[in-house]
């Protein structure tokens, strides 16, 4: 198993770009199944969880063409339908959570689907009820086959219908999307997701003769068309990861630059951030944040200590609560972080308080940070990463950390972050891999 070994303590310096966007690679990956042209993705961020997705593409029969390090062409023209029934994908669908989304472009184009228990992080409870209810929805039926932990679903048609979703779940939302799309008449998914990477597959839709509309609202309108056709699609920067490096800069007191940070799809990430006391500069598609020694988190204007909680598009990402948390160890100041979707996902202070921070975890969704100022430096550890983002904020607890850190398990940070030792090491981090 790889591990990291960081020295910690040093100022890092200088830019940074973020890779293409996880999240999105998975969706519009998924998407390519949809037509029998070419569709070409650029941005294509090269980590673990992509290119599972894309191994799955190859072994369905989807002509994979690289045209670069980031850049690939996919022709789905000769798809087999029954790959989705064998063990093979069972086994490589069951490493990643973006594997439930090939369910919906399979079910939109050929009428069958498998979905077997996905991957992805062991933060909680993560239901696929949405998914399937919309499926069902739309005319398709279901058998869950409870030995191989696997729903198995099957139309003659799908057909347009009116559909309240339970809860704005972002994969479930681009999965009836995809199913939705060649169905017959018109589909309305109310409490639709509506993050920019649901918004980026509409749009890809649309290019590619899908007829969406109410794109960025939680009311999209799908009139079903016969055929699908090629595009050209681009990936936005991820912006979990432009958070994930504001935390880095102000937790290691450095000065850097997120080039082509994809400002205008953030949202209220930067104002987050900026809640905690720190300074960022946005410059074009940059953002710069300077060096600062300390940074003082904001009180509610009567007083009251701020709550950082996530909540779905357009509020603040579950993906970066861990990010904030690790942030706020060093802050001047407190401040409540409520993890209100996932349960499992703050278990990771146990590290952080065995490194000095102090942090009271109140249940398993709400801990509180008191800040040390930096009146006290957090002392590097060996640790083990549970999940993709606690594994990063626990990598820039041990940049930031004295003395010498290894973080365990690293595939989990892998599986999000591209080439992150490399890039690190370009800023000035001691940072290597060990066997
Ligand atoms: C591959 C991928 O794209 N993964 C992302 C996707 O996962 P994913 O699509 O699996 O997450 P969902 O949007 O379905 O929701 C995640 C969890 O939050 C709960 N929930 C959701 C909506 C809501 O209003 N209330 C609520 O409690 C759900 O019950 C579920 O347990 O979206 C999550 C929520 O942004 C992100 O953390 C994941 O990184
Ligand atoms: C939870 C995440 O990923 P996944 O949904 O792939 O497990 C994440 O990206 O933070």
């Amino acid at each position: 198993m790889n591990a990291f070994e960081v020295i910690g303590g040093k100022k890092l310096k200088g830019e940074i770009v973020p890779q293409g966007a996880k999240n999105e690679a998975l969706q519009i990956l998924a998407a390519t199944l949809l037509t029998a042209e070419p569709v070409t993705i650029h941005n294509i961020p090269d980590i673990i969880d992509v290119n599972v997705l894309i191994d799955l593409l190859a072994e369905m029969g989807v002509t994979v063409q690289r045209l670069g390090r980031h850049s690939c062409t996919f022709t789905a023209a000769n798809v087999n339908t029954d790959y989705l029934a064998t063990e093979a994908f069972r086994n490589k669908g069951g490493k990643l959570r973006g594997s439930v989304m090939l369910a919906g472009a399979m079910l939109g184009r050929f009428k069958k689907a498998y979905l077997p228990k996905p991957g992805g992080d062991k933060i909680g409870r993560r239901r696929l009820d949405t998914h399937i209810i919309g499926f069902e929805k739309l005319g398709a039926t279901y058998q869950y086959q409870e030995k191989l932990g696997c729903f198995e679903l099957a139309t003659q048609c799908l057909k347009g219908t009116f559909m309240l979703l339970d809860e704005p779940s972002v994969t479930g939302t681009a999965n009836i999307v995809m199913a939705a799309v060649m169905a017959e008449g018109t589909t309305t998914i109310y409490n639709a997701a509506c993050e920019p990477y649901i918004q980026q597959l509409c749009k890809m839709l649309n290019r590619m003769g899908a007829k969406i509309t109410g794109i960025g609202s939680n009311l999209l309108q799908i009139e079903g068309v016969d055929v699908l056709y090629g595009t050209e699609h681009t990936l936005l920067p991820d912006m979990i990861e432009v958070g994930s490096f504001i935390g880095l800069a102000a937790m290691t007191q450095s000065a850097l630059t997120i080039k082509g940070a994809g400002v205008e799809n953030l949202g209220v990430i930067p104002e987050k951030f900026q809640q905690l006391g720190i300074q960022l500069q946005i410059k074009g598609d940059d953002i710069i944040i300077p060096e600062q020694d300390i940074y003082e988190i904001q009180t509610y204007l009567d007083g009251g200590i701020l709550t950082v909680y996530d909540h779905p598009w357009p509020g603040f990402t579950p993906d970066l609560l861990s990010i904030v948390l690790v942030v706020a160890v060093q802050a001047r100041g407190s401040v409540l972080i409520h993890q209100k979707m996932f349960e499992s996902r703050l278990f990771f202070v146990d590290k952080l308080i065995d490194m000095g921070a102090q942090i009271i975890l109140c249940d398993p969704h709400r801990a509180t940070v008191i800040g040390l100022a930096r009146k006290n430096k957090l002392r590097g550890i060996t640790m083990s990463s549970p999940d993709i983002r606690a594994g990063q904020a626990l990598l820039i607890a041990a940049l930031s950390a004295e003395g010498t850190s290894v973080i365990q398990n690293i595939e989990q940070i892998d599986r999000g972050y591209q080439y992150i030792d490399e890039r690190l090491r370009s800023i000035g981090a001691q940072i290597q891999r060990i066997g």
